[in-house]
């Protein structure tokens, strides 16, 4: 009978249990219950809201060293089959948070047992896919209190193969704002459309002009992504929508882009509303600040993984995901990486399966780096 590492059982345990932002309940119980099993001498533990700090004090600290890990998981209704699939119908960690819990815990294991010289803070943090916990994490009292000197961050990436660490000095990941667009028109019957205002009509009009806002209005050479991930408009086939709702994100390298793609956005809703009758109303929801890697720290950091025997180290491009690690990167030094798990679906897949054998693996390197960052 084969046996699994105790990570991986973690990782099975924890990705059985998906729950969305600031509703990890679960999720947080699990990982205290866990975190309570290890050796308390050099713990302190405080919860913020259904997140967790957990300070590791050092033997002789000069420094604290931060590492945070995401805890939530996505609304994606899972299809992967595998015997450890979500227990929580319609939830799913798509995005790869169990494997990153996990690997956050593998650290710690390690760290409550071996001390180093510095402090550590391991960050547990809830609603990373929205609507962002890094930000008010960031400006909590516990955090101000126990401010690290410097923070890093892991996303696992599916495209690469087991053993690989990929990331860049500067900007990795791009700005993000979140779009939701409510048209009102007016219902009628299906037969007679030109006694109605059609909203389905209208939400179809409004997705593909927004296309031409990339296409048309962004320098080619400086990035933006405009995705309608949802619309729901109407109630019953014969009878004419009055209401429709676009639900999507927006996407740029550059903070001048965003402006201006939300500037186009709003310009073109103007129009909607002129052209189809109808009153029209734009939430921006959540934004999320680019994910800027500290260049001298990821420097020194790309040095460490091009020298560690069995990691494969690619600098990659920015990529345009968002993170709202991005905050804690905008007041402390620091950067996020890659991680390979060899998926052959992707982030945000209902399939995605993460090549198991990069949790030990990751635990083994991020180890050796913490140990000599943390004693240097
Ligand atoms: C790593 C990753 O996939 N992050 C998410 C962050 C989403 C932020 C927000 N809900 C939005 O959609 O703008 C991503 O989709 O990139």
């Amino acid at each position: 009978m084969s046996s699994i590492s105790p990570f991986v059982a973690i990782r099975r345990d924890l990705h059985k249990i998906p729950e969305l932002g600031f509703q990890e309940f679960k999720t947080q119980q699990y990982l205290l219950r866990y975190i309570h099993t290890l050796p308390q001498e050099r713990l302190e533990i405080k919860t913020w809201k259904t997140g967790i700090f957990v300070k590791v004090n050092g033997t002789d600290p000069r420094k604290m060293i931060g590492y945070r890990t995401d805890i939530d998981g996505l609304p994606i209704k899972e299809e992967t089959g595998l015997p450890y699939r979500s227990e929580h119908e319609g939830n799913m960690h798509a995005c790869g948070h169990d494997v990153h819990m996990s690997i956050a815990l593998g650290l710690l294991t390690h760290f409550a047992e071996h001390p180093i010289k510095d402090d550590l803070l391991f960050i547990f943090q809830p609603a990373e896919e929205g609507p962002g916990g890094a930000k008010p994490m960031l400006e909590s009292e516990i955090m101000q209190a126990w401010k690290p000197d410097m923070i890093i961050a892991l996303h696992i990436a599916p495209e690469y193969p087991v053993g690989t660490i990929a990331t860049k000095e500067g900007l990795l990941f791009a700005n993000t704002s979140e779009l939701f667009i409510d048209l009102k028109g007016k219902g009628g019957h299906a037969a007679f459309p030109h006694l109605a205002n059609d909203m389905v009509v209208a939400a179809c009009s409004l997705v593909t002009q927004l296309q031409s806002i990339v296409a048309r209005n962004v320098d080619p050479l400086d990035s933006a992504v405009i995705t309608i991930g949802k619309i729901s408009g109407g109630t019953v086939q014969n009878v004419i929508a009055e209401c429709a709702r676009l639900e999507g994100t927006i996407r740029t390298l550059s903070v001048d882009s965003m402006k201006k793609v939300k500037e186009r956005i709003e310009a073109m809703v103007d129009g909607i509303k002129v052209a189809y009758q109808c009153d029209a109303e734009i939430d921006y929801g959540s934004m999320y600040h680019q994910v800027y890697n500290d260049p001298g720290l990821t420097a020194e950091f790309i040095r460490f993984a091009e020298d560690y025997p069995e990691i494969r180290f690619i600098r990659c491009k920015e990529a345009m995901t968002g993170e709202d690690f991005g905050y804690m990167l905008a007041d402390i030094p620091g950067f996020m990486f890659w991680l390979g798990v060899d998926s052959p679906y992707g982030l945000h897949h209902a399939k995605l399966a993460p090549n198991e054998a990069a949790i030990d693996q990751a635990i083994a390197f991020l180890t050796a780096y913490i140990t000599w960052k943390g004693n240097k």
